[in-house]
């Protein structure tokens, strides 16, 4: 046991208490491990004082223990487990107690944690890339501690003392790159992936696709987040219900916005809606991350009522609270204090004042004790010594403290525990707490619950739309005026080479630009829905680009009908229909690189430092610039990559290949160029590749997108 270990759940009364242990009551004086049971091989001494309503027994191979809870009326049993109500034979009915109902292992999880410490890495300068030896600077140090079902826990400390980082851990969500060591058991068993699914997390900065209404918000969740068993009503059934407990009902229909940009949620608004996303699911195990910052008294106060009432229902909850008031703070049944990275307290909210008014550190009756507490565990400015002597001490005398080593036993009893199962206790197969992890939704439900709120977005941006759409006829327009003259002769070639050319750049540049950030500006939500293991990232990259499929469409067809028309192309529904085909593979290609460069890189800047040099070669392999024959071979493969070429090519086969008769009006002796196979034959095309073109340009579209989500993939892996 570390030397900054507590415990939680028992009230004042602690679970275990040292002394010796009452084998009459086991059946086996002298030998209290008389079958040998692994958990109880490093077991401490159990002991019961006479008179408290804690008692161990062995009944044949099982062993049963019971205790007191929190709520005085319950009885939480643990894994192994049981209430002995029904035999009769426990103190509950002796003490007419009136057992509660539930079993533990049904219905709660007890998290235990030993000896966490958690690293996390310095920033590494430039030159110190090859340096092996990152710096790692400890945020977490050597805390233990453990939470029972039917606890709301406050954890407090001063701004920095490692809060976030001690929840993060406990709920196996530390960013990539953190070192978590030590041992965090769920119900006895390792803690793992699943996490993620058992566990609620409301996290300190709420991120939000800014365009849905609080209601589509919530029914997004809901279709991913709940149990694919239960129907439609039901989720919906959910929705409500939360909407009306947390008084978001009659903002139901309220765009969430964008703080800073279009801002429509208060600030608290966004707060519970956080919540309610988080508890739709009713998770026996919730962590929020200071869940009341941002609300008024009013709000506060009716959401930690919320959370007390789920505490009582069986909920393990554990909540970071920043200056709650005394009336707030009273709704805690449960404290856990940290300073500078350790377990200053842990235990009942009331011992906290007995502990440290025990080392001198009294709170003035007219003092709100949580203002109290981080106002004693905080590093003072100018008095930094000082206060980190204070904390120190106030740590160092916890770790020896009996709320410390009653703790200790409790971990000690689930580590054994967990000793005991096969699987090691790495994972949960057949443990009764899987019922409570949801299925999941399949992977069709996935993409189409993404694709409808990528629509959404899309669909209710402006930007994205209209503007772009007006754009498009403002360009048509004025290429279509300046190109109104084209004739079919000698001129006329180059007049016809170059409009088709401006198709391929009107369709590719905002195409391709468009999309840049589509990835950096929805990242972190992304990350941290996937990482909550909301879906996957292939289903949500899927939806992302197929949200834009219908734009990417509309675009082009807007350019052709305007511009081809005032151009005057070939007259025939064939070609322009051809042409408006070639284009819009053209728009969803450069979309597609478009895509990978934004799922590829961090940021727009570093996008721009890769995209430019490789547009620009793009371009000018596009056979308009050059003769595609004459390009040195080192960098001739390019045109291979560039949908400019395939574009080009397809787009002057549909409109030369069939024209036989362009006028000569040069004079005698100059040669001319006759029919429009010659014109293709100019430009190094050949006029048989038409369908490659379209072929090359899809699959230029697929391998795009591929590298797109491979680039995706690695970063949420890596993240
Ligand atoms: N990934 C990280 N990289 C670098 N430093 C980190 C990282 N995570 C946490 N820290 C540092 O660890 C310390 C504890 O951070 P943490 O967010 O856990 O504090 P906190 O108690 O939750 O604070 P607050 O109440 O202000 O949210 C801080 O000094 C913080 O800067």
């Amino acid at each position: 046991m570390s030397d900054n270990s507590s415990e939680l759940g028992s009230d004042e009364t602690p679970l275990f208490r040292q002394g010796s242990l009452p084998t009459e009551d086991f059946g086996m004086a002298g030998n209290p491990n008389p079958i040998g049971l692994p958990f109880f091989k490093n077991m401490p001494t159990l002991g019961v004082q006479q008179g408290q309503e804690e008692r161990a027994s062995l009944l044949g191979s099982e062993v049963y223990v019971s205790y007191q809870s929190s709520s005085s009326d319950t009885v939480y049993s643990n894994r192994h487990m049981q209430e002995e109500e029904e035999e009769g034979s426990g103190l509950a009915k002796q003490s007419g107690l009136g057992y509660g109902t539930w079993r533990h292992n049904d219905d709660g999880v007890t998290i235990t944690w030993r000896d966490l410490s958690v690293y996390v890495p310095q920033k590494k300068g430039w030159l110190k890339k090859n340096n092996h030896h990152r710096p790692f600077k400890r945020v977490l140090n050597n805390v233990s501690g453990a939470v029972r079902p039917g606890s709301l826990v406050a954890l407090m400390g001063a701004s920095g003392a490692g809060k976030s980082t001690l929840m993060n851990a406990l709920a196996h969500r530390t960013p990539a790159g953190v070192i978590v060591d030590g041992d965090i058991l769920v119900n006895s068993r390792r803690a793992n992936k699943i996490m993620t699914s058992l566990a609620g997390y409301v996290n300190q900065d709420d991120l939000f696709v800014g365009s849905l209404t609080i209601k589509e918000h919530l029914t997004f969740m809901s279709r991913l987040r709940m149990d694919r068993r239960r129907s439609s009503r039901q989720k919906a059934a959910r929705v409500m219900e939360l909407m009306k407990e947390l008084g978001l009902l009659r903002s139901q229909n309220t765009r969430i916005g964008i703080p800073g940009q279009d801002k429509a949620l208060s600030g608290g608004e966004r707060k519970r809606l956080a919540f309610a996303a988080e508890i739709l699911t009713d998770p026996p195990l919730l962590f929020c991350d200071e869940p009341t910052t941002g609300l008024d008294s009013y709000n506060a106060r009716k959401l930690v009522r919320l959370m007390k009432d789920m505490a009582t229902r069986g909920k393990t909850i554990i909540c970071t609270i920043h200056q709650p008031s005394s009336e707030v703070f009273a709704m805690f049944d449960k404290l856990l204090l940290l300073a500078e990275g350790r377990v200053a307290y842990m235990g009942s909210s009331a011992g906290a004042l007995e502990f440290l008014d025990s080392l001198g550190h009294t709170c003035p009756s007219t003092f709100n004790p949580a203002d109290y507490y981080i106002h004693t565990l905080a590093v003072l400015p100018g008095h930094e010594h000082r206060s980190r002597d204070r904390i120190k001490r106030i740590c160092d005398n916890f770790a020896v403290s009996a709320y410390c080593k009653d703790i200790d036993i409790t971990i000690q009893y689930h580590e054994n525990l967990a000793l005991s199962h096969s699987d090691s206790g790495d994972s949960f197969p057949g443990d009764p707490l899987m019922a409570n992890v949801p299925q999941r939704p399949g992977w069709l439900a996935q993409l189409w619950w993404l694709t409808w709120r990528s629509f959404l977005d899309s669909y209710r941006n402006p930007a994205i739309h209209s503007i772009r759409i007006l754009q498009k006829i403002l360009i048509a327009i004025l290429v279509g005026i300046c190109y109104t003259n084209v004739k079919l002769n000698q001129a006329g070639i180059q007049d016809i080479e170059g409009v088709l050319f401006i198709f391929i750049t009107e369709n590719t540049f905002p195409s391709l630009y468009g999309v840049l950030n589509v990835f950096p500006q929805e990242m972190p939500l992304f990350l941290r829905e996937y990482k909550n293991g909301i879906y996957r990232s292939d289903t949500y990259y899927l939806s992302k680009m197929l949200a834009m499929i219908p734009g990417f469409i509309v675009d082009p067809v807007v350019f052709c009908l305007i511009c081809y028309w005032l151009v005057g192309l070939q007259r025939h529904a064939y070609h322009f229909f051809m042409t408006v085909l070639i284009t819009i593979f053209t728009a969803n290609t450069a979309s597609a690189c478009g895509f990978m460069f934004s799922a590829a890189f961090e940021s727009i800047p570093y996008i721009m430092l890769f995209l430019i040099p490789f547009d620009v070669v793009l371009l000018i392999s596009g056979g308009l610039f050059i003769n595609l024959a004459t390009m040195p071979w080192f960098i001739g493969w390019v045109k291979y990559l560039s949908w400019f070429m395939y574009s080009n090519e397809a787009l002057a086969i549909t409109q030369w290949a069939d024209v036989k008769n362009i006028t000569c009006e040069m004079p005698p002796g100059v040669p001319c160029i006759n029919t429009g196979l010659q014109v293709i034959d100019d430009y190094a095309f050949n006029p048989s590749n038409l369908s490659n073109d379209f072929g090359y340009l899809g699959l230029l579209y697929l391998i795009f997108h591929l590298l797109g989500f491979i680039g995706l993939y690695l970063r949420a892996r890596r993240k």
